[in-house]
C-alpha cells in the first residue's frame, strides 16, 4: 500500500508499519527490537543460506544489543550475485527514461518515510534525528538527481570520411559492488545506487556490520518503486564477506567507501580481476580562517567542519588553520559555541550529538586525546566522557567534543585521522606559510576557506591538493557536486555528473559506408 505524497503527516500506526516488517518500535530511545532478516536476495528479506558468525549490532545511544546478524558466506554472496545478475538482463535493456521513472518512485518513497528511516539511522548510527533527517534528504535528492541523468545518458557520432562514421554507446558494467561504513549507512548506499542503477548496473551492496539495518529499507523501497527483483542486493557481514565480495568473478566493479587500510585491501583484490575501482576513504582536511573572514560565519564553518556526527565524518575539516591576528577571539568564539552544543538522547529533537559508534571507537578517541596531551596540545574544553542524566542512556557512547589548542604539526592528533568530536587549532601567519603546512599530508579528500577576499579565496582552494574544497561554508554536500579524494583519500567521484564515468562504460562503433580498401 502506497500513501501519496500529500500524506506526510501519517497517523502513527501506518508510521510505524512504514517501517516494514524489520523494525517493530516505538519512536523512544532504547525500545527497539529488530526481528526480521538483514539480508536481501531477489526481491525479498533472507536468512542467509550460510550465515556463519553472529555480528551484534548495538544501539549507541544505549549500548543495548538490538540484534544479532548472520556474516554471509560464499554460497548467500554467489546467490546475491547471481540474483543481481538475473536483474541485470532486465534492466539494462530498459530505456533511460524507464529507469527514471522507478528511480524517481523510489525517490519518493524514500522522501514520504523520511523521518521512520531517519528514526532507523538513528537508533542504530547513533547520529542526532536532526542530522539523520538531512541525510535522508540527501539520499532522496540522489535519487531524484540520477534519475533525471538516466534519460539523457547519451553517446555520441562522429562523422568519418567517405560518408562513412562512428558513434560510442554509453553502455552499463554489469553487476557492481557496494561496501560502506557506518557513519551515512543510508546515505552511502544511495550514493553508490543512484548512479549505478541510472547506468543500468545492478547492485549487491554490504553495509558495515555496525549498522546494517536502514540498507535493507532501501533494498525494499527499490522493489516497491518497481526495479526487477534482485536488482539490489544487500549481504551482511565484515572483511570475510567483503572479500567474497570483491573476488567474485561475475562482478564487474566495487565502489568502497571506508578507511584507508582498507581501501588498499580492496585494490589489490580488484587489480586481480581487473575491476574498476572507486575509493572514498579518509582524511584529515584543513580549515584555513584568514583574519579578514566574517568572523560569525568561520566559527560556525568550523563547528560545523568538526562536530557534525559525532566527528565522524570522512571530510571533517579537523586541522583548522587560524591566522594569528584572529586566533584568541576566534578561538574563545569556538569554544564557547562548543560548549554550547547539546549532547544527549539523539532521538530528542533538541539534541545536536549523540552517541559515538561503539565502545571501542570511542575508547579509541579518547586514546587520541590523552596523547594529544601528553605530546603538548591543551584541552580547550571537552574530551571527556559524557554521562546523560536520564538512566537508559547510561551505557551508551558518549564524550564531550573537543577543542585542542597549543597544537603542532607534528603531534599524532594534527597527522592523523581521529574520526571523532576533536578539533585541532594550528596558529599561522602567511598565505604561503599555511598552504604548504595544509598539503603536507598523505590525505587529501577536502578542505576549506574562509576569507571575504574573493582572489585570495580562489588561489587558495586552487592551491589545496584535495578533491572537496569550501569556500566560506564546510561540509554541506549538494548532490548535484562531484565528491571524492586526492593522494591517500581515494579516487573515483561519487555524485555529480562525474559519477556516470565510474559506473559506465564506453563501446565505440566504426561503421563504413563505401567498400573495404584491403591491404592485402
Ligand atoms: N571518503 C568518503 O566518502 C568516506 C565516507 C565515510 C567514511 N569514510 C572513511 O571510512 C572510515 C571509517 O569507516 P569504517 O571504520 O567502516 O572503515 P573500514 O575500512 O573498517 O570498513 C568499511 C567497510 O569495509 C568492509 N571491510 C573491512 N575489511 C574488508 C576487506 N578486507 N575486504 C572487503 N571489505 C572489507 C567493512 O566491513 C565495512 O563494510 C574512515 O577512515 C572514514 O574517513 C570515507
Ligand atoms: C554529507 N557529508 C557531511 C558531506 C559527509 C559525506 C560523507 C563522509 O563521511
Amino acid at each position: 500500500e502506497k500513501a501519496s505524497a500529500g500524506e506526510a503527516a501519517l497517523p502513527l500506526l501506518p508510521r510505524l508499519r512504514a517501517l516494514g516488517p524489520g523494525l517493530a518500535m516505538s519512536s523512544a530511545t532504547g525500545t527497539v527490537t529488530v526481528q526480521q532478516p538483514l539480508n536481501y536476495r531477489a526481491g525479498a528479506r533472507v536468512q542467509p543460506t550460510d550465515g556463519g558468525q553472529l555480528e551484534e549490532v548495538f544501539e549507541p545511544a544505549t549500548g543495548r544489543v538490538l540484534c544479532k546478524v548472520p556474516c554471509s558466506g560464499e554460497k548467500e554472496v554467489d546467490l546475491a550475485v547471481q540474483s543481481a545478475k538475473a536483474a541485470f538482463k532486465i534492466w539494462s535493456q530498459m530505456s533511460g527514461m524507464e529507469r527514471c521513472r522507478v528511480m524517481l518512485e523510489a525517490a519518493r518513497i524514500i522522501r514520504e518515510q523520511r523521518d521512520e528511516i531517519a528514526t532507523m539511522e538513528t537508533i542504530n548510527n547513533g547520529k542526532s534525528i536532526f542530522e539523520a533527517r538531512v541525510d535522508i534528504d540527501i539520499s532522496w535528492q540522489c535519487l531524484e538527481y540520477y534519475a533525471g541523468l538516466a534519460g539523457s545518458l547519451a553517446g555520441e557520432h562522429i562523422q568519418l570520411p567517405g560518408g562513412s562514421f562512428g558513434y560510442t554507446r554509453r553502455e552499463p558494467l554489469g553487476v557492481c559492488v557496494g561496501i560502506g561504513a557506518w557513519n551515512y549507512p543510508f546515505q552511502i548506499a544511495c550514493w553508490k545506487s543512484g548512479p549505478a542503477l541510472a547506468c543500468g548496473n545492478a547492485m549487491v551492496f554490504k553495509p558495515s556490520p555496525f549498522t546494517p539495518i536502514s540498507v535493507v529499507r532501501l533494498a525494499e523501497i527499490f522493489t516497491e518503486a518497481g526495479v526487477p527483483k534482485g536488482l539490489f542486493n544487500v549481504v551482511q557481514g565484515g572483511a570475510a564477506t567483503g572479500q567474497l565480495l570483491c573476488q567474485h568473478p561475475d562482478v564487474a566493479k566495487i565502489s568502497f567507501t571506508g578507511s584507508v587500510p582498507t581501501g588498499m585491501k580492496i585494490m589489490e583484490m580488484a587489480a586481480k580481476g581487473i575491476k574498476p575501482v572507486t575509493l572514498e576513504l579518509g582524511g584529515k582536511s584543513p580549515l584555513i580562517i584568514f583574519s579578514d573572514a566574517d568572523l560569525e560565519n568561520a566559527v560556525k564553518g568550523a563547528l560545523m567542519a568538526n562536530f557534525l556526527t559525532q566527528g565522524e565524518v570522512c571530510c571533517n575539516g579537523t586541522r583548522v588553520f587560524v591566522e594569528r591576528k584572529i586566533l584568541d577571539t576566534f578561538t574563545k568564539e569556538v569554544v564557547k559555541r562548543t560548549q554550547k552544543i547539546k549532547i544527549g538522547d539523539p532521538l530528542l529533537e533538541d539534541t545536536r550529538m549523540g552517541a559515538l559508534i561503539n565502545r571501542p571507537h570511542l575508547n579509541r578517541v579518547q586514546g587520541f586525546i590523552k596523547q594529544a596531551k601528553e605530546q603538548g596540545a591543551e584541552v580547550l574544553c571537552g574530551g571527556d566522557l559524557y554521562v546523560p542524566d536520564d538512566p537508559k542512556l547510561k551505557n551508551g557512547y558518549y564524550m564531550r567534543p573537543c577543542v585542542l589548542g597549543n597544537c603542532k604539526d607534528d603531534m599524532t592528533c594534527v597527522k592523523e585521522e581521529i574520526f571523532g568530536p576533536v578539533m585541532a587549532i594550528l596558529p599561522f601567519d602567511t598565505e604561503e606559510e599555511v598552504l604548504e603546512r595544509a598539503n603536507a599530508t598523505k590525505f587529501g579528500l577536502a578542505g576549506g576557506v574562509f576569507t571575504r577576499d574573493i582572489q585570495k579565496a580562489h588561489r587558495v582552494v586552487a592551491a589545496l591538493k584535495a578533491g572537496m574544497c569550501f569556500i566560506n561554508n564546510y561540509n554541506v554536500s549538494p548532490v548535484e557536486l562531484p565528491f571524492g579524494g586526492y593522494k591517500f583519500s581515494g579516487f573515483g567521484r561519487e555524485n555529480g555528473r562525474a559519477a556516470i564515468e565510474y559506473y559506465s562504460q564506453l563501446k565505440t562503433v566504426c561503421v563504413e559506408m563505401g567498400d573495404v580498401e584491403s591491404v592485402f
